[in-house]
């Protein structure tokens, strides 16, 4: 039997509990089609900081390099943690190590959730660069505190990476629809983001049968509300698809619909799989968290493993289970109630 070793990072907030739902149907799903999961959860967090002085042991990065993919909560706990050293000590640093260099959002609605535009047909798959531009890290302060205080944060575009996630797009756009939207701010950041739309105008010529736009990250924004369904491909920087992506989720109904895969597409390593949510402190523990949007990730991993028989069965469940009314709106239904009519779509079916 074909077995997949996976490591579990549920992380801080609602983490836990979504991973723990997830994780569910992934085991439902696999002793369906016959596969095995070995999952073995790693409590890294911010109460590692707390207790350790760091996010993950240093030998984090190596301990997960054995598996054949990660699946994560949520990072992040602002009340105890500033958010800058969790993202930057746990979360980007697995990003970067593992060069997942393809942060892959799909946006669309499930049957029965509306979402708040009463938008439809809009099936909108957002690439997100993953591994530099302004999440580079690069910058500091001097003269902290002083009324002399300066802070720099550089954005770092190289041609490797922007020529790599945009071919990655490329790719997508040609196995759909043939069309790319690449999100840029071009008319304000004359160096880097020129820069992206010339390698973009570039890399079109070995791509004669995708047409490509580009448009600004204003105008986009607007667009994705106005007019999604005009959407395909839609290819960005690290920040620009950090917050489009948010507003994508919106589209679809809300942060708890909203799946991604952080992708290593030359799969030297493992790639990642979480919610594009975060921990939602506001909410955790009350039972509420929708879960459905890890499992959806939790699709897109099986998906990635080869496992695409695992991974229709989660998606036909999910739908199943919105298309009857559950966990189509907040508060709703809780994280156990949608969990089990997940696992239960799939039993049946
Ligand atoms: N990839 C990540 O792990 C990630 C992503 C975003 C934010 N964060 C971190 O999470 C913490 C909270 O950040 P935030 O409040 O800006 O964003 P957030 O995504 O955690 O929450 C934003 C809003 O969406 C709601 N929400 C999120 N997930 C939900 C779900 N599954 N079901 C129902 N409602 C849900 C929350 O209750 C909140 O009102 C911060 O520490 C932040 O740095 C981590
Ligand atoms: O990448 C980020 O900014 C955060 O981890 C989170 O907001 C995300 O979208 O993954
Ligand atoms: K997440
Ligand atoms: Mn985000």
């Amino acid at each position: 039997m074909t077995s997949y070793k996976i490591a579990l990072i549920p992380g801080d907030g609602i983490g836990p509990a979504v991973v723990e739902a997830a994780w569910q149907v992934a085991g439902a799903v696999a002793a369906k089609e016959g596969f095995g999961l070995e999952g073995t959860s790693f409590p890294w967090s911010c109460q590692t900081y707390l207790d350790t002085g760091a996010m993950m042991p240093e030998d984090g990065i190596e301990t997960l390099r054995g598996h054949d993919a990660i699946l994560l909560g949520a990072v992040g706990w602002p009340a105890t943690v500033p958010d800058s050293v969790s993202l930057h000590g746990l979360l980007l640093p697995i990003r970067k190590a593992f060069v997942q260099y393809a942060n892959v959002r799909p946006h669309r609605l499930l049957p029965g959730v509306e979402g708040p535009l009463k938008a439809e047909g809009f099936d909108i798959l957002c690439i997100r660069e993953n591994t530099e531009g302004e999440y580079s890290g690069a910058g500091g302060r001097i003269h902290q505190g002083t009324a002399d205080e300066v802070a720099v944060e550089t954005a770092i575009f190289t041609r490797a990476g922007v020529e790599r996630i945009l071919r990655f797009a490329f790719d997508k756009a040609r196995e759909r629809s043939g069309r790319l939207a690449s999100v840029t701010k071009s008319n304000a950041q004359k160096h880097t983001m020129v820069f992206w739309d010339e390698t973009t105008r570039k890399i079109s010529a070995d791509y004669p049968d995708v047409e490509v736009k580009s448009y600004h990250i204003d105008a986009m924004a607007a667009r994705m509300v106005m007019a999604p369904e005009t959407l395909d491909v839609v290819v960005a920087s690290n920040l620009f698809g950090d917050i489009l992506t948010d507003l994508g989720a919106a589209i679809q109904g809300g942060l708890g619909f909203a799946a991604s895969a952080n992708i290593d597409p030359t799969r030297s390593g493992p790639s990642m799989f979480e919610p594009v949510h975060g921990s939602a402190p506001d909410i955790m523990g009350k039972g509420i968290a929708n879960p459905l949007a890890t499992i959806w990730s939790t699709a897109m991993m099986l998906e990635h493993l080869g496992e695409g028989g695992g991974a229709g069965r989660i998606m036909r469940a999910m739908e199943r289970t919105t298309a009857q009314g559950v966990g189509v709106r907040p508060g709703g239904h809780g994280t156990e109630d949608i969990t089990a009519a997940v696992l239960k779509a799939i039993e049946e079916e």
